[in-house]
């Protein structure tokens, strides 16, 4: 991807053909009534038989440049009929034109890296905090680039002509600080800027809306929304989804059909999900920052902080605060809350980011990110409000 020559990555303002409640459930199932099938087809072949020798090669030869024109993949390592299904839907969603699906979120900002590396650009331009294990690939430069961290103001005047990336991940894990993506986006431009959409989903914010070249997700996390399922997906324009795709198909870092079948199941209940569990979220932050064992939280608008205007419909499901008293003792204190690292599974789970999320980087480096050691991050699931909160309540007074 040439960032002056780059098509758009953005459809539209909204979903085709109704609203994000309507296309979660229909988006990539359109044809289906045709089809006389309810449920998507599963796709478990690993190859694709053809008595046309010659056409195949054509095919390949078509994959290796990372086209896919929806017909016969030839072998599983090009593309999946079933995956395909994620990819179109989480697109759509996203108001982006392409999606490419990886074995995991980590897969997918592989893939990205790779691709801006390989095109010579292997300079990155990165906003902390982001996930931890992105941190580290970013700062260890293991795939061939270099990053420079910058806060988003200073992004701008750390880009230079080998900067081929800008890195976000907006609200932020795990402190859920916010970054203003139209600004960063017209700041940096043309670099094209990622944003790690995982936190908010395209149910809440939609980056590429607001000047974000391409978005990014651990799909394992809300779109999933089970803890069943582990994958990565990237949405952006079709020209740097031929890259990915190129990416993929000689890295092998593809996502599985029955995760694909999975994950365009979560993606139905997605915006229901999130708005239920944002709820039960916002007030949990509220009634932690009344708490007398609780010394700060952080929920994007708690307390009437400003935030980037109209970029995410509510404060998201996440929720992170800082322990007066033994921060890693309340993972053990819980008693009906998952005390267990990921998020956006229907049950509510609880970490320590200093031990886990977050535990890759050293502490120098999380505290250049703002991650303090006495930080907790809660994931916010599906349970009744009292119940989360009698089960907090017990826990903070069990460490104080
Ligand atoms: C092994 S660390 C964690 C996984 C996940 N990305 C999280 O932030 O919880």
């Amino acid at each position: 991807m040439d960032s002056h020559t780059e098509s758009p990555a953005h459809s539209s303002g909204s979903p085709a053909h109704g609203s994000v409640d309507t296309r979660a459930v229909h988006a990539g199932r359109d044809d289906l009534t045709d089809l006389g099938l309810h449920a998507p087809p599963l796709d478990l072949s690993t190859t694709y038989p053809s008595r046309d020798a010659a056409a195949e090669a054509a095919r390949l030869d078509a994959f290796t440049e990372g086209k896919d024109d929806g017909g016969p993949p030839v072998y599983a390592r090009a593309a999946n009929t079933t995956v395909r299904r994620f990819e179109q839907a989480l697109a759509e969603l996203e108001g982006a034109t392409a999606a490419v699906a990886f074995a995991s979120g980590m897969a997918a900002l592989s893939a990205v890296l790779l691709a801006r590396v390989s095109a010579g650009r292997p300079h990155v331009v990165a906003v902390r905090p982001l996930y931890g294990t992105s941190d580290h690939l970013l700062d260890s430069g293991l795939l061939g680039n270099t990053t420079t961290f910058a806060s988003a103001k200073e992004a701008p005047s750390a880009l230079t002509g080998a900067t081929g990336l800008v890195v976000v991940e907006t609200p932020a894990n795990p402190t859920l600080s916010e970054v203003g993506i139209q600004e960063l986006a017209d700041a940096c431009a043309p670099v094209p800027v990622l944003v790690d959409n995982t936190f908010a989903t395209p149910a809440l914010q939609r980056p590429l809306a607001h000047g974000a070249a391409m978005t990014l997700h651990s799909a394992t996390k809300y779109l999933g929304g089970h803890g069943d399922v582990m994958g990565g997906v990237v949405a952006c324009s079709e020209e740097f989804a031929r890259v990915l795709r190129q990416v993929r198909f000689v890295t092998g870092g593809v996502l599985h059909p029955l995760a694909g079948y999975q994950l365009h199941r979560g993606l139905t209940t997605l915006p229901v999900r999130m708005r239920a569990q944002s709820t039960t979220a916002a007030e949990l932050a509220r009634r932690l920052s009344g708490h007398p064992g609780v010394s700060r939280v952080r929920y994007p608008g708690l307390g009437g902080a400003p935030r980037p205007a109209d970029q995410m419909a509510g404060g998201g499901a996440m929720v992170a605060f800082e322990v007066a008293g033994d921060a890693p003792g309340l993972i053990g204190a819980v008693r009906l809350i998952t005390p267990a690292v990921s998020l956006g599974s229907v049950d509510s789970l609880i970490q320590h980011p200093a031990s886990i999320s977050h535990h890759i980087m050293d502490a120098g480096s999380r505290a250049d990110a703002g991650i303090p050691e006495n930080l907790i991050r809660l994931s916010v699931g599906l349970e009744d409000v009292e119940d989360l909160w009698a089960d907090l309540d017990q826990a903070l007074d069990a460490v104080s």
